[in-house]
């Protein structure tokens, strides 16, 4: 009796279905905006959902401000009910009509306003309408360019789909589980995935079918359609069909004609919320800027962290090796708050784990620009670059870290004198950066290259990752196009040496890229090393603070470095640190160079390698200083105290050397004879013995009973011919065979004399 009963409900289920896709289509096309027009400005309105549009009764909703005012499903209403989204932002005002029904947007906004909302909602929606199931396959693939990313984005999809019945993937991570994913891919409505990642599945899944592809999203859109992802995108867009909606969103839109055609957008809308607004960037974020010279960067920043204790920040720099570096350097010294590290060489899943455990904690994030974009991290206080930016378009997603849907953040950027070109850029009208510059103070700065040494010392494999940072940043600033910003020429030789020292390497790692450019002599960069190091002891700070004379000098009392009250209850444990390492009693700060040794584990020995095969004569030795010494000049420094060479003494030590060694050699010589002449008898005698025992043989069938006695009784005897010994007759047989021997020889030498 059930049976009936459920699938009645389940057949009343799907008429109601039918006849709300019947009415919100006849909603959608009745009272859709015009192509290209904007939402007029949100009027106050009286907050109360709207009742269902009665049949024939449609109401526009191009204007409307709030999500329940939008022709959307019921199963969406209500998850959007339950969640925090009320009011529309401006972004999600303009670009939801247009998508809703049905066109192709290319959307604008600033960073942290709301745009994955806006495609989101279209998306669930138009399947939703096509009554898209599971035996449908894939209608919808959503590319972004990071998988921390497609993780965000399809967190967003489960909390508006949770009411729905499709069935969504995230594609991400590396090859393991991907077999697994193949026998799923197929079932799956909508993907959110890297392009990449997808690329493998055209590349491997069997049948992987995306032909009935209903919609293709774009986030960050000019990220996805540039050169590091041309070939996978290209190779994606020649599997889907041409005709389907298309949605690319970003905070820096692409404005390449070329980009555009490739994604083949049908009469776009384009909707750039903000291009009216006066700033690019959130009108809710402070944003300074810092002269600060190469080697003072990482003073800077350890002084920077030290005064924001309360702080919820993220760093970027501009490598992975520096991101490790600085963090381990600093992990060691103990700022005082949880510190953690991100980039491109972690599993998907630590990636995630430290983006979940950031987002709840007060701590700093040390970051390669793998974070820059898209990433919604709540409450971030302050970005810090330490590294200049690629790009106002980077400046722009890093800063968007912060700030995020109407909430304060602040941005402060780290540039060397030699590039202020940045600034001019980032200060240009038509970037539309409200950046104010701020003069470093000198007695706020704390000095810490010494300490960081003091680690290196401690940790030799950080000196090595310290060289490796300092050599990747230099190269990082080599590769980079915009030479009017970038480049290595503008550096000096000393700067090199006194960034090596800064970050605590006792010497210049070689730099080899530029060796040739720079022209400078090794042992002029050996000799810079040695100033520099000597001058590094010195806590002296030397601030190169001179800033284009056309630059507004904003010395204002909101002093930068100025430490702060801690926040009262700001959670200073980091979780996720005690799985990674043992969990430290203690918070140090200020910790001094001579107390490093305590922080971490003893130094181990390096195990001596010998190299067994290294050629006689041809071992190196050093001087104190660590030159090699030739080998003549060794020993002349070992028999230095003796001025003068004795000739005669020489001569006689030769002399007898050369006796004894004409001694031993005779003693050699008999010895060899008396081996071979040993070895010579053994053989014939062993010959002699099997003769013998084949004549016995024969003997045995023809000799008498008699000699057969007279044979054993003799047998292991030998009688002794013409011996001196009357006593005893028996001898070795070796002897035997000797006088053998000797008499053959004579009669032998009788018949050829
Ligand atoms: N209508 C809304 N009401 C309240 N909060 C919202 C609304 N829309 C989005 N948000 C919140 O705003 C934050 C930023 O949204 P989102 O990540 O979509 O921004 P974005 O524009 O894609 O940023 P970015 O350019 O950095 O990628 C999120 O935490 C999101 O939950």
């Amino acid at each position: 009796m059930r049976r009936p009963q459920r699938r009645g409900a389940a057949k009343q289920t799907r008429l109601r279905e039918v006849d709300e896709i019947r009415l919100l289509n006849e909603w959608i096309e009745a009272g859709k905006p015009p192509p290209g027009t904007k939402p007029p400005p949100p009027s106050k309105s009286s907050g109360a959902a709207p009742a269902p549009p009665a049949t024939g009764e449609y109401t526009e909703y191009g204007a409307c401000t709030r999500f329940d005012e939008l022709p959307l499903s019921q199963k969406t209403k209500d998850a959007l009910r339950k969640s925090p989204f009320k009011e529309m932002s401006d972004i999600q005002r303009a670009a939801l009509p247009h998508a809703l029904c049905g066109r192709d947007v290319l959307g604008a906004a600033k960073t942290g306003s709301g745009k994955t909302l806006a495609f989101v909602i279209p998306v669930i929606e138009k399947l939703y309408r096509e009554r898209w199931g599971p035996e449908d396959g894939v209608g919808c693939i959503v590319l972004c360019p990071t998988t921390d990313l497609a993780s965000q984005i399809f967190d967003v999809f489960n909390l508006v789909g949770k009411f729905h019945n499709f069935s969504a993937g995230n594609i991400v991570g590396k090859r393991k589980g991907i077999e697994q994913e193949k026998e799923h891919v197929n079932s799956l409505n909508i993907l959110v995935c890297t392009p990449g990642r997808l690329v493998q599945h055209f590349d491997e899944t069997v049948n992987f079918d995306c032909s009935q592809l209903q919609m293709l999203v774009l986030d960050e859109a000019d990220q996805i359609l540039d050169h590091g992802f041309k070939k996978q995108v290209d190779a994606i867009l020649s599997q889907i069909p041409k005709v389907r909606q298309t949605l690319l969103f970003s905070a820096t839109q692409t404005k390449s004609v070329k980009d555009l055609a490739r994604v083949s957008l049908r009469d776009p809308e384009y909707i750039s919320v903000h291009e009216e607004a006066r700033t690019a960037t959130p009108d809710t974020l402070e944003q300074y800027a810092m002269i600060v010279p190469l080697e003072q960067k990482v003073n800077m920043l350890w002084s920077f962290i030290k005064r924001h204790l309360n702080s919820k920040t993220i760093v970027f720099l501009s490598s992975v090796k520096q991101v490790k570096f600085v963090f381990e350097i600093f992990k060691k010294l103990r700022p005082g708050i949880p510190l953690k590290c991100m980039h491109g060489r972690m599993t998907h899943v630590v990636q995630q784990a430290i983006v979940a455990d950031f987002n709840e904690s007060i701590s700093v994030l040390f970051s390669t620009d793998l974070t820059a974009r898209g990433l919604d991290i709540k409450n971030v206080d302050w970005v810090v670059q330490v590294d200049c930016p690629e790009s106002t378009d980077i400046y722009i997603h890093r800063v968007g870290r912060t700030a995020r849907y109407n909430k304060k953040g602040k941005s402060l950027m780290f540039l060397c004198p030699e590039e202020e070109a940045m600034l001019e850029k980032l200060k240009a009208t038509e970037s539309k950066i409200p950046i104010h510059i701020r003069k470093p103070k000198a007695e706020q700065l704390e000095q810490i290259s010494q300490n960081i040494a003091s680690v290196l010392v401690k940790f030799p494999n950080l000196q090595q990752l310290g060289k490796r940072a300092f050599v990747t940043y230099l190269k990082s600033i080599y590769l980079q196009k915009d030479k009017k910003v970038f480049d290595l020429n503008r550096f000096s030789a000393e700067q090199f040496a006194a960034y090596a020292a800064s970050l605590g390497l006792p010497v210049t790692p070689t730099i080899r890229f530029i060796s040739h450019n720079k022209n400078v002599p090794k042992k002029d960069m050996d000799d810079i090393d040695k100033k520099q190091m000597k001058s590094s002891s010195k806590s002296e700070v030397i601030i190169n603070s001179q800033v284009n004379s056309d630059l507004t000098l904003d010395d204002g009392d909101d002093d930068i470095l100025y430490p702060k009250k801690p926040r009262s209850g700001a959670n200073m444990d980091d979780g996720l640190d005690d799985i990674l390492r043992p969990k430290e009693t203690a918070t140090y700060t200020n910790t001094k160079p001579e107390e490093v040794a305590e922080l971490g584990k003893p130094l181990k020995k390096k195990k001596l390698k010998i190299n067994v095969h290294r050629p006689l004569g041809t071992r190196v030795k050093y001087d104190d200083e660590g030159n090699a010494i030739p080998p003549l000049a060794s020993i002349a420094e070992e028999v230095a105290s003796e001025p003068v060479v004795h000739m005669d003494k020489i001569s006689q030590r030769y002399a007898e050397m050369l006796r004894e060694m004409r001694e031993h050699d005779k003693e050699d010589k008999l010895e060899h004879k008396k081996s071979l002449r040993e070895k010579k008898l053994q053989k014939k005698l062993k010959l002699k013995r099997k003769r013998q025992e084949t004549d016995a043989g024969s003997d045995e069938d023809s000799g008498s009973e008699s000699d057969r006695v007279r044979d054993s009784a003799n047998k292991g005897k030998k009688r002794y011919l013409n011996s001196d010994d009357e006593g005893d007759n028996t001898v070795k047989d070796g002897d035997v065979l000797a006088q053998q021997e000797a008499l053959a020889l004579k009669l032998l030498s009788k018949m050829h004399s």
